[in-house]
């Protein structure tokens, strides 16, 4: 089992940190902050280890500089305040990390560029080629082009699949509070921090249902979801507090600090990650009980005499999510087939798909090859 003692013998660190932490209540950049962060980042760099950094704070450090009290309600006014503050935010991260000898690289992503597989390959390659030139690529979304569809809308959520994409060992989540409480601290008095999470049960998500800062998006429901990415990526994830000094070097000598999530002794292979969280599914095929039991315990494909029903808008190639008779998802896949086709052939045998079909490409309308499974996952099934 994972213990915090394995932490420095990490490789590589993914460190997010919030708006909360970064900014002010007034909206402006909290340099004192952002100066330490740089600190302590450029000093696990020069120890070796490969560091980056997905920064936050666009809208509040365009905030501060437009002169808005409060945070803007409408998305056009976000993406104003975002492409005037990330220019603000790099400007002072350049500048920080050039006094330790550090190069920094820009790196704005959307939901759609990792839902693609080609772009999320690219991205990968990118930041690997980065990396390996020792500069220290600083991570957000893309918040002036991202509209609802393809925006992260979270940046814990960015951070974990950034984490997964590049395979870190660990994701640091930097926030306005020292870790996970068994309830929102600021209206629960009686709250206590946890110090270890082994398994992302429905009690801890529980635990996180309150609202974020004022600033913040998300609160701490972003940061479980990041927990959960991460900790079934094989990854570690902190989450702890960005004011605290010198969190980040007690973090990685493996000091008692924050809340730990572990990750799984049988973490998910890079295709089957980008399949359960990277990408984004195009439809839904809706499967019966036997079918169920084929994916989940026969380790089996999805054949076309299972599925009872089809819906959203696919071709071959598409990611579709599968749906069992209660209505939860079972798993994640590609389809060989085209929903129109599959609405064809559904709930028949594949000896009869070229007569209904005219041709046959596959017997698999989902393929083991490229599915992974959802809820089985946490009670242990194979992927
Ligand atoms: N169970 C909980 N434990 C700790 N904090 C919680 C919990 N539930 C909600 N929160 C809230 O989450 C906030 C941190 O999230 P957020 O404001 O989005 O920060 P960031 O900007 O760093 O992402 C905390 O300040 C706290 O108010
Ligand atoms: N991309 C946005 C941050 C969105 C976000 O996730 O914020 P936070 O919850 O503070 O980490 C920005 O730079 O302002």
């Amino acid at each position: 089992m994972f213990h915090r003692q394995d932490l420095p013998g990490a490789r590589r660190i993914v460190v997010k940190v919030g708006t909360s932490t970064l900014t002010y209540g007034t909206g402006k950049l909290n340099l004192e902050q952002m100066e330490k962060l740089v600190r302590q980042v450029a000093d696990l760099a020069n120890r070796g280890y490969q560091m980056i950094l997905v920064s936050s704070g666009a809208v509040g450090a365009g905030m501060g500089r437009l002169g808005l009290r409060e945070k803007p309600k409408t998305i056009p006014e976000k993406q104003a305040c975002a492409a005037v503050g990330q220019g603000i935010l790099l400007h002072m991260y350049e500048k920080f990390f050039a006094e330790y000898g550090h190069v920094v690289a820009q790196v704005l992503l959307t939901r759609d560029d990792l839902a693609s597989r080609k772009r999320y390959i690219n991205g990968g390659n990118t930041l690997e080629a980065l990396l390996r030139m020792g500069a220290i690529p600083i991570i957000n979304e893309n918040d002036t082009v991202a509209v609802d569809e393809i925006r992260f809308g979270d940046n814990d959520t960015l951070s974990a699949l950034v984490a997964s994409l590049v395979s870190s060992d660990v994701l640091v989540l930097l926030t306005d509070i020292d870790g996970l409480y068994t309830a929102n601290p600021r209206t629960d008095t009686q709250a206590t921090l946890i110090s270890t999470v082994e398994a992302i049960t429905p009690e801890i998500e529980a635990m996180a249902a309150g609202a974020g800062s004022d600033l913040g998006t998300g609160g701490m429901a972003t940061k479980i979801q990041a927990a959960r990415i991460c900790t079934e990526s094989g990854i570690a994830m902190i989450i702890a507090s960005g004011a605290k000094p010198d969190v980040l070097r007690e973090i990685m000598v493996g000091q008692e600090i924050g809340t730990l999530f572990l990750p799984q002794a049988k973490p998910l292979p890079g295709y089957k990650r980008w399949l359960a969280f990277g990408s984004t599914c195009h439809g839904r095929i809706h499967i019966d009980e036997g079918a169920v039991q084929a994916l989940v315990s026969g380790g089996k494909s999805l054949l076309p005499c299972g599925i009872v029903a089809t819906d959203g808008l696919y071709h071959s190639g598409d990611l579709v999510s599968i749906i069992a008779p209660e209505g939860y998802e079972v798993g994640r896949g590609v389809s060989n087939y085209a929903i129109e086709q599959v609405r064809r052939i559904m709930g028949r045998q594949c000896m009869e798909i070229e007569s209904l079909l005219g041709s046959k490409d596959y017997d698999e309308v989902v393929h083991r090859d490229n599915l992974t499974l959802t809820i089985p996952r946490q009670i242990g099934c194979s992927s």
